[in-house]
This record gives structure tokens, C-alpha cells and sequence, in this order.
């Protein structure tokens, strides 16, 4: 071996990689330093073996077949093979090149190789392939388009899984920059998101559009700086998200919010809403200028009365709770009355309240406008009372209402006697003052409930309604048309307009009346009654009261008289009082009733039944009653100064209406004082109707007469509804027996039972009992044999004038 073979030789010994040569067979004839070591054997362990010897059967195999190519082939190779050094288990990869041995017969007889471990290469190449292959399933699954753009904006590559994602062919963009691509501000938002993650990093958010067929698409960016190796151009990764129905749904929304706020600042209302918690989240200007701002505020945090919050509190608890509430608010602003109509409704999205709006609006106007057509639609402007529809209007109802509540009414249509006269002689001006001040004097005479209205002209109509029963209907109607008639009679001062003189006037009208009730009637029908028997008062002679139903006028006309003779009657002292006896169970006279009798200069003795309605009705009552009382006295103070009569009581019928004058007990006091009467002489006769009403005025009344020793006797006794424990409680010291069951007592089991109880009541309560309309001598019987210890009746004597009930004392006497 030469000196240079030795060097080499001594250099491929050595050399960092593994060389050898391997025979025909594949025994190892050279193994170098590196190749020994890593199989941790001496060179001349080496030599000799092949790789079955060395490695796991599958390797060997795998460098079998490599070696047996190349002496096939006779070419080299460059292959791959695996061979664990040193540890078993460490199998690594390593480049093999393996080169033919030829003999000198040109055969190739034997392999040269150069192994180098390259594992640890080969694992990083996987590692970049594993990578790679992430990288790329990664980008596959992006939804968006990824970009890869230089920092002038230049596409360099993309990826897309479908072109609908992108603005524009790709032809259109790669190799271009997006300043030739995009509109110039557009294209400046993507290059200051290139330079934004150059210099921090990253970037995201940026947003850009693009024109495409399918018109403007929005776009917004991630970037990040692609890692390039060394001094190359920076590129970035552009993620690139189509966010087009995104931005079209924030521009809607932006929309109905510039709408939303157009609105609500120009509708002319406050508004406002409130979230969850109730704290004001949006106003408007209105709400501003009226509260002052609300945002952020509660309920709670107004300035209002503690009745305002919680009326206001009510009504969002019931908005929240899913109702839209209505109202109208009344409240002073600025020291003026405002009407305010308010909604608060819930506000709601998918179903789910989240809150409350509400809007104010102030209907003072409107109200005062609605006010103002109601006033013109349905009042006399002239005098302010209902007009001919109003009128029309309640007579219907009043028609209906009385049909079903069994009621009567009454129309009265009042027409001004000769107004034309008036405005003929002292101009228009007067006549409409005229009208005015006969419309307030209607109104006065009229009840609430009832109306006053004008027809037109001096034309004028009274409604009454509500009257029990017919009888009492004429007589209300004849009285009020009477107070009307009065009243427009009373002279009117007036203003000449003209010379501004004032002048008396005497006004008269003529009055209609027709009563309605339960008969089916149209209002027209009825105001055509009322008219014909207007005309009929016109045609009397004016200043007259006329109704339609000639019965009904005369039973009208008859009233008026009685009540007129009524007047006189007392004028001219045509009453006189007749006297029945009471007598006790031996007949003796004890006392009498004083019966009171009108001697009327025509129609001769008149009894009470006939006029004491009327009387009471109009109050003559009052009036009649104190001189009953005043004769009774003049006369118990008569009897007081005479021995035989002495003893004698006078029964007196005393009417609710006067026993519950103000002043009555009074009244009686000074009667007995001024005529001597002795009080425990006289017997105060009341019905159970008297007391029924208003018990403890009724007992304390009793109580002050009883202390002047007035007697009280309760007459009818039996009829009415009172009970017992009421009657325990009043200072009575008689019951009356009505005559109605005594009449019957012999015949009428029931009859005589009540009596027997009425009896028995007396006895249980202390007080005696009279038993009145006794006429039969079985009757008086009956009744002494129950204890009935008082009598009165047509058996001892009828009702009588006082000479012949003095005389019928003398007879008793004897
Ligand atoms: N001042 C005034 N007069 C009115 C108004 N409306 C109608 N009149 C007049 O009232 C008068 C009504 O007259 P009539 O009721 O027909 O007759 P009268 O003079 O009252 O005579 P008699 O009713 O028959 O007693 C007419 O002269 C109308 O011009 C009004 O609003 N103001």
C-alpha cells in the first residue's frame, strides 16, 4: 500500500459515517472505525458476518435486497435502510449509497456502502410532513378564505374552499395588490392591517368591501405575519371572513334605530322605556322638557306625591306582567290643569318581556275641544241647558228607565207667553236675556236627576223621572209645573240693550204636561202630547197649566182646587174636631179620639181620608195638625176644670211629617202652657210608619215628649212590620188594636189570634191596649174576656160633634 493509500485508508476508517464492503454473499470484507463502533464490535468481530448476523431479520432482509440491486444492476443506489446501533430498540434511518465491486471479469462481485444516520433529519421531515398536513386539513376546514399577501398588499397565494366566499375570481387578485384591486379606502384598510401585525403581531377587525356581481360584500381580516426565513419580503396569512349579511343586518338595525328615534322624537308624546330593573333606558325630548332626563332613573326616584308613584308603580307592575294599561292622568303643571292620556305597555322579544315603554300624551286640548263639540253638539249655547237632541236623547232613556224600574215620569213642554213682544218692543238682546234667566230659574225648579233643556225659540222642556206611581206623577207634575209657572211669573229686571235701560219685565208661559210610565210610547209621541196640551194652556188663555190626558187635567184641576180650599180652609177655620169615646171594659168613658172634620161651605162634612193625602203632600199638614193639637188642648183644659170630665183623655192623630218637625216638641210645650192643657191628659196617636224611619230620632222625639207627660199610643197596631225588639225600645204606654182585625175577630180564626197576641203583647210589655172599631156586643165580649181593658167603636158612640159627645158623656155618666 502506497502513502497515500494508507492515508486514505486511514481516513475512511474514521471517516463520520459508516463505510464498508460487503462480498457476493454479503459478508462484511471492510468495516470502518464508525461502522464497528456503532455495533459496538471489533473490525475483526465484523468481518466475515453479514447482516442476518447483526440485525433483526426484517432489516437485514431490507439490506440484503439493496445490496443484491446493485450487483444485480450493477449500478449504485441511493436507498434508505434501518438499523438499530447499540440499542435494539433504537431502530433509526439511515442514507445508504451503495456502489458495485467488480471483479476483474467485469462481473460485479461485491457492494461498497456508505451509511449515514439520519434520523433525527428524517424525523423533523416527518414532523414538517405531519405539519404540512395539518396545516393544510386546518386551512380545508376554515370557513373563510385564507390570503397570502405581501406587505404591499400583493396576493401571493390563496385558498378558498368555495369562490362564492370571495369578492372576485381569483384571476382578478393573485399576483395583484390590493390597491389595484380594491377602491382606494378600502384598499388602505387592508394595507394598515398588513402593517399593523408587521408591527404588533397581529391584526383584527379590519373591515373592508369589495364590488361583486352579487353588488357590495363586506369583509373583515385577521392578519398574521407569515415567519419567513431570513431577510426574504414579509408576508402575511390573511384570513379573510365574508361578513356581508352581518353588516347588512347592523345597517338594518341601525335603520330601524334612526327610525325608532326619528319617531319617537317627533311623535307628539313623551315617551319613554324602562329595563327589567326599572330604570328609564331611553326618552324622548318631550320627556326632557316635562321630567327633566330620566335616563338611568327609577319610579321611585321622581319627584311626585306618594299617590302619583303609586299609581304610576301599579301601572308597570301590569305592564311587566305582560298587560297594556290605559289611562288618563290629571296632574298641574306650571299651575294648570293637564290631562295627560298614558299606555304603558311591555316590550317583548321572542315571546319574553324585557322591559316597558310608555307614552304621555297631553290631551288638555283635545279634551277641551271634545268638551267644546259636546257643549255644541248637545247644549243651547244660549243658555247652556240640553238642546233638542240631548232632550230626545234622555227622554228615551227616561222612557226605557221607567218602563223597567215601574216608574212614572213626566214631560212638560213650556212655551214663553207673547216673548215675540218682548223682542219686538225692546230688541233681541232683551228676549235672549229673557231666555237666560228663565233657564236658571227652571234649573232651580227642578230636582238632580230631572232636566231642563230648551227646545228652541222660548220653547222649553222638563223632565221628571223616577215618581212613584201615577197618582203621585200627576201630583208632582201639576206641583212643579205650578213652582215653574210661579217662578217665570216672579218679573224679570232685563237690560234694554239699546239705551242700556234696565226695564221690568213680567214673563207668563203655558204649560204642557203628559205623564209616561209603563206604556209603550215613542218620545216624539210624547213630545206631540205635551205640545197639544201646551197649545191647550195657550188657547185657557195663557200663564196656564194644561194636561194631556183629560182625565188626568181633571183629576189635576180637582187637586189644585182642594189644595186651594185646603188654604182657605184653614183661612176660615172650617175645621173642627169630632170626638169618638173610649170607654173601659164596664163602659165607663174614659177618654176619646179627637177625629178631625173639614165643614166645607159646599160639599159639607168632608173626612179625612179625602184631603190628608194632599195635605201631606204639600205640608198643609203641618199647619192643620197644630190646630188640631191647639183645639185638643183648649179642650183637655176644659175638661181639667170640670169634676165629671176631669178624668178624660183626649187621643190625638199626630202625622210623621209633623212629629218630625224640627221644633214640634217645642211647639207642644208651649200649646200646653198657653192653654193649661194637663200633658198626661193628652195621648200622641203615631203609626208604626211614623217610627219605622230613623229610630233614634224617633226615641229621642218620644223621649222629650214623654218627659212633658205626653202619652203615647201606637195606633194601627198589627199592620205594620215593626219588631219587637224595636218597640220594647220606645216609650210607648198603649197599643191599638187595628179595627181591621176587631171587625172580623167572631169570625176570622186568625183575626182573633192576632188579637189574642196583641193582648198578650201588651200585657208581657206593660202597656194597655185599646181595641178600636168595636161595634158588636160579641166583640166586646170577646175582647173583655181577653183583658182588653179599652174600647172604642160605633158600640159606645160614633165620632161626634162636642155638644153631642158631651151629651153622650152625661148618658154614660147616668
Ligand atoms: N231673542 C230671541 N228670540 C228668539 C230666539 N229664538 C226664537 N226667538 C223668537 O221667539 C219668538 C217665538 O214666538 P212664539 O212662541 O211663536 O210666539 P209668542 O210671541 O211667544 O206667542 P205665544 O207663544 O203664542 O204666546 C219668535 O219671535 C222668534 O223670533 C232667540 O234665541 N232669541
Amino acid at each position: 500500500m502506497s502513502d497515500d493509500s494508507g492515508r486514505l485508508r486511514a481516513a475512511i476508517d474514521s471517516l463520520q459515517a459508516c463505510i464498508y464492503t460487503k462480498d457476493a454473499d454479503g459478508r462484511y470484507t471492510y468495516a470502518n472505525d464508525l461502522a464497528c463502533a456503532l455495533l459496538n464490535l471489533r473490525r475483526d468481530e465484523v468481518i466475515g458476518r453479514c447482516d442476518h448476523d447483526l440485525f433483526p431479520a426484517e432489516l437485514a432482509d431490507a439490506a440484503r435486497a439493496n445490496d443484491l440491486r446493485v450487483i444485480e444492476s450493477g449500478e449504485p443506489i441511493v436507498a434508505e435502510e434501518y438499523f438499530p446501533f447499540g440499542d435494539p430498540a433504537d431502530v433509526r434511518c439511515c442514507l445508504t449509497i451503495k456502489q458495485p465491486l467488480f471483479a476483474a471479469d467485469g462481473r460485479a462481485d461485491g457492494v461498497a456502502g456508505i451509511t449515514i444516520d439520519i434520523d433525527a433529519r428524517k424525523r423533523r421531515e416527518q414532523q414538517v410532513v405531519s405539519l404540512k398536513n395539518e396545516l393544510a386539513t386546518l386551512i380545508h376546514a376554515l370557513p373563510d378564505p385564507v390570503f397570502e399577501l405581501d406587505l404591499e398588499g400583493r396576493c401571493l397565494s390563496y385558498h378558498a374552499r368555495s369562490e362564492d366566499l370571495l369578492a372576485a375570481s381569483p384571476a382578478a387578485f393573485l399576483g395583484k395588490t390590493v390597491r389595484e384591486v380594491l377602491e382606494r379606502e378600502e384598499a388602505e384598510s387592508v394595507l394598515q392591517a398588513l402593517h399593523e401585525a408587521h408591527e404588533t403581531g397581529r391584526s383584527m377587525g379590519r373591515q373592508f368591501k369589495a364590488e361583486s356581481r352579487q353588488g357590495t360584500q363586506w369583509f373583515e381580516i385577521s392578519v398574521a405575519p407569515k415567519s419567513t426565513g431570513g431577510d426574504d419580503m414579509p408576508s402575511f396569512i390573511v384570513l379573510s371572513r365574508k361578513i356581508t349579511p352581518r353588516k347588512q343586518a347592523e345597517q338594518t338595525l341601525r335603520e330601524r334605530e334612526s327610525l325608532l328615534r326619528a319617531v319617537v322624537d317627533n311623535i307628539p308624546a313623551e315617551f319613554w322605556a324602562r329595563d327589567l330593573q326599572g330604570r328609564c333606558i331611553m326618552e324622548n325630548a318631550a320627556t326632557v322638557a316635562h321630567w327633566g332626563s330620566l335616563l338611568g332613573s327609577r319610579v321611585e326616584d321622581a319627584e311626585a306625591s306618594p299617590e302619583e308613584l303609586a299609581d304610576w308603580l301599579a301601572s308597570n307592575r301590569r305592564a311587566y306582567a305582560g298587560e297594556t294599561v290605559r289611562k288618563e292622568v290629571a296632574c298641574d303643571i306650571d299651575g294648570e290643569r293637564r290631562v295627560f292620556q298614558c299606555v304603558v305597555a311591555p316590550i317583548r322579544v321572542g315571546g319574553e318581556t324585557v322591559g316597558i315603554c310608555g307614552f304621555n300624551q297631553d290631551i288638555t286640548e283635545r279634551k277641551r275641544h271634545e268638551e267644546q263639540i259636546h257643549q255644541l253638539a248637545f247644549f243651547d249655547p244660549l243658555t247652556r241647558l240640553p238642546n233638542r237632541r240631548l232632550m230626545l236623547d234622555r227622554l228615551e232613556h227616561a222612557l226605557i228607565g221607567s218602563a223597567r224600574r215601574h216608574q212614572e215620569g213626566a214631560l212638560l213642554l213650556i212655551d214663553l207667553d207673547h216673548f215675540k213682544d218682548l223682542n219686538d218692543t225692546h230688541g233681541h238682546e232683551a228676549g235672549d236675556e229673557l231666555l237666560m234667566k228663565v233657564a236658571a230659574r227652571l234649573r232651580l225648579c227642578i230636582r238632580q236627576g230631572d232636566t231642563a233643556a230648551r227646545l228652541g225659540g222660548d220653547e222649553f222642556v222638563v223632565i221628571l223621572e223616577d215618581i212613584d206611581g201615577v197618582v203621585e206623577g200627576l201630583v208632582q207634575a201639576n206641583a212643579i209645573a205650578g213652582k215653574i209657572r210661579d217662578e217665570l211669573n216672579r218679573p224679570f229686571h232685563l237690560m234694554r240693550r239699546a239705551d242700556g235701560e234696565a226695564i221690568t219685565y213680567h214673563c207668563s208661559a203655558s204649560i204642557g204636561i203628559t205623564l209616561f210610565g209603563t206604556q209603550d210610547i215613542s218620545a216624539s209621541e210624547l213630545l206631540r202630547r205635551a205640545d197639544t196640551a201646551m197649545y191647550q194652556a195657550k188657547a185657557a188663555g195663557r200663564n196656564t197649566l194644561c194636561f194631556f190626558d183629560p182625565a188626568m187635567q181633571a183629576a189635576a184641576t180637582e187637586r189644585a182646587a182642594l189644595h186651594a180650599d185646603l188654604h182657605r180652609a184653614l183661612r176660615d177655620r172650617q175645621f173642627e174636631l169630632h170626638y169618638q169615646v173610649q170607654v173601659d171594659e164596664k163602659r165607663r168613658p174614659i177618654g176619646a179620639e179627637a177625629l178631625l172634620r173639614w165643614r166645607h161651605p159646599a160639599r159639607g162634612l168632608i173626612c179625612p181620608s179625602s184631603f190628608i193625602g194632599l195635605a201631606e203632600e204639600t205640608g198643609l199638614i203641618v199647619p192643620i195638625g197644630i190646630w188640631v193639637l191647639r183645639t185638643a188642648c183648649i179642650q183637655l183644659a176644659a175638661w181639667a176644670a170640670r169634676p165629671e170630665a176631669a178624668h178624660l183623655r183626649l187621643a190625638v192623630n199626630v202625622s210623621a211629617r209633623q212629629f218630625r218637625q224640627a221644633g214640634f216638641t217645642d211647639q207642644l210645650r208651649e200649646l200646653l202652657a198657653a192653654t193649661g192643657a194637663p200633658a198626661d191628659r193628652l195621648k200622641l196617636e203615631l203609626t208604626e210608619s211614623t217610627l219605622i224611619e230613623d229610630a233614634e230620632a224617633v226615641v229621642e222625639r218620644m223621649e222629650e215628649l214623654r218627659a212633658l207627660g205626653i202619652r203615647f199610643s201606637l195606633d194601627d197596631f198589627g199592620t205594620g212590620y215593626s219588631s219587637l225588639a224595636y218597640l220594647k225600645r220606645l216609650p210607648l204606654s198603649q197599643l191599638k188594636i187595628d179595627q181591621s182585625f176587631v171587625r172580623d175577630v167572631m169570625s176570622d180564626a186568625n183575626d182573633a189570634a192576632i188579637v189574642e197576641t196583641i193582648l198578650g203583647l201588651g200585657c208581657s210589655l206593660g202597656l194597655s191596649v185599646i181595641a178600636e172599631g168595636v161595634e158588636s156586643e160579641d166583640q166586646f165580649a170577646f175582647l173583655t174576656a181577653r183583658g182588653c181593658r179599652e174600647h172604642q167603636g160605633y158600640l159606645f158612640g160614633r165620632p161626634m160633634a162636642l155638644r153631642d159627645f158631651e151629651a153622650l158623656l152625661a148618658v154614660l155618666h147616668d
